[in-house]
């Protein structure tokens, strides 16, 4: 472990390489650019080192022997480290990246890169040790299962560039966290993310609050004012509820986006727009167009990128994957254990969550200040959780008839997975989301099995019989 340090105080690097020529390099490049740089042959080394002197950014290679970077970057994180982990890798793919970014990484470089992408990747990270709340890490995507994983993989790809993005999801999936992701991850990420809340911008004045005012431009109007496109300026600009804008300003809108220039309200000067747009909407925009409330061409506009983000219903164990990880931070924040029950999880896998991520948080915190023990039971969570789960049935265990008949039989998989199926969505009164999560499944995963078993959509009879 070497020690150059050069000049005043300022972040503290830690390069983390077992090939001593690489990592020298890449220590000295970050040393004239002024940090204070200590480096490490191993992630083992590296671990040992932080617990007596705490770096804000680490840069890591991928490929180490013993730890990889990977497992090094998800320790850090485990150990609760409020470091910035940049990683190296020699082959960078989108699962790379993605994984990467779904451990916890701040950015990524790709061997070889050039001097300046490495200095304004530490920088950026720096900058972002520095803002970040000590203890409450910058909020991440978490999701391991496909249809999130699949959303990961877009987001790793779009991110960096500067293409419009349109992000449409049910209520509480997750919209607001995947447009910040897109922001942090982006060249734009030293400026400001500016959010508008569409639905609450006033008839009169939603001009003014979006592009400006000049002083005297109108009645009241006695100061320049700076409108939120200004205000974004370098940075991303969300618009949030995009569908409750008004057609009059949907027509002013298409033309921002079409001329990438605004003007301020009482003035023909122009101003360039330099602000990455990203819309979110919980509506199907479509029918918003096909019913001629939202312009088909701004919504051409918008739509450049579309992404979905999945229900939460439609993620399986995800649920408890968040779950777990709302528990930890809400224990954290109230300084006790709290723990989820076996009967609790199999209680949140059953629900079908219609308030998505945004619910299923609300509830897991609310238990975890509630909870007399540290135990957290499901008579506690189910009747917060409506009608469904008071009524739902307690999901199977090994003895339930379904899984003797199962295991007593010799028929093959196929048929025992369509005989499950099928008393599922009987259990569940045809009900195909409450089914599919139940099974932990997607929606469509099971529609596309119930046609193959010939249970034509909305047809709850044959579900009942089987
Ligand atoms: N995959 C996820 N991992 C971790 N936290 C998540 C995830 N998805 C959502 N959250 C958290 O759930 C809450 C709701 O998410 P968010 O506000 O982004 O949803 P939204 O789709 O924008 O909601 P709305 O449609 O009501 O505006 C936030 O606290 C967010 O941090």
């Amino acid at each position: 472990m070497s020690d150059p340090t050069p000049t005043t105080p300022t972040a503290k690097v830690l390069v983390v390489d077992d090939h001593a020529a690489a990592r020298r390099s890449v220590a000295d490049v970050l040393s004239c650019a002024g940090y204070a740089v200590e480096q490490c042959a191993s992630a083992v080394e590296a671990l040992a080192h932080m617990r007596d002197r705490e770096p804000d950014v680490v840069v890591t290679d991928l490929q180490m022997p013993g730890m990889n970077g990977l497992e090094f970057i998800e320790e850090i994180g485990r150990r609760g480290h409020a470091c910035q982990v940049l990683m190296i890798t020699a082959h960078a793919s989108v699962q790379t990246a993605v994984d990467a970014m779904r451990v916890g990484a701040f950015d990524y470089l790709e061997k070889p890169f050039d001097v300046d992408r490495l200095e304004a990747s530490v920088a950026r990270a720096a900058k972002r040790r520095a803002i970040a709340d000590v203890g409450d890490a910058a909020p991440r995507i978490l999701g391991e299962s496909p249809a999130m994983r699949r959303l990961l993989d877009q987001i790793a790809l779009i991110a960096p560039t500067d293409e419009t993005v349109l992000v449409c999801g049910e209520s509480g999936v997750g919209k607001e966290l995947i447009a910040q992701t897109m922001h942090s991850l982006s060249r734009r990420a030293d400026g400001p993310m500016v959010g508008v809340n569409c639905p609450v911008l006033s008839e009169q004045l939603a001009e003014s609050e979006l592009f400006g005012h000049r002083k005297g431009a109108f009645t009241g109007a006695d100061a320049d004012r700076v409108g939120r496109f200004e205000a974004a300026r370098g940075g991303t600009i969300l618009l949030d509820e995009v569908t409750e804008i008004r057609p009059h300003l949907q027509a002013k809108l298409l033309r921002v986006l079409q001329e990438r220039m605004f003007e301020k309200v009482g003035s023909s000067e122009a101003t360039p727009l330099d602000a990455r747009v990203i819309a979110a909407t919980n509506r199907r925009l479509e029918e918003e167009v096909r019913a001629r409330r939202f312009r088909e061409d701004l919504y051409y506009r918008l739509a450049v990128v579309p992404i979905t983000a999945p229900p939460l219903r439609d993620r399986g164990e995800d649920v408890l994957l968040l779950a777990e990880h709302f528990a930890a931070q809400a224990a954290a924040r109230l300084g006790r254990d709290r723990r989820l029950s076996d009967p609790t999880r199999d209680l949140l896998m059953t629900y079908h969550w219609p308030g998505n991520v945004r619910e299923l948080q609300n509830i897991i915190t609310r238990a975890c200040v509630l909870s007399e023990s540290d135990d957290i039971c499901a008579d506690l969570i189910r009747p917060w959780l409506g009608p469904v789960a008071e009524q739902a049935p307690s999901p199977p265990s090994p003895t339930t008839p379904t899984a003797d008949k199962t295991l007593a039989s010799d028929r093959t998989l196929a048929e025992v997975e369509r005989e499950v199926i099928l008393a599922t969505l009987g259990r569940n009164d045809g009900h195909r989301a409450r089914t599919a999560a139940a099974l932990g499944i997607g929606v469509r995963t099971l529609s596309g099995k119930l046609r193959d078993y010939g249970v034509p959509p909305g047809e709850k009879q044959l579900a009942r019989s089987a």
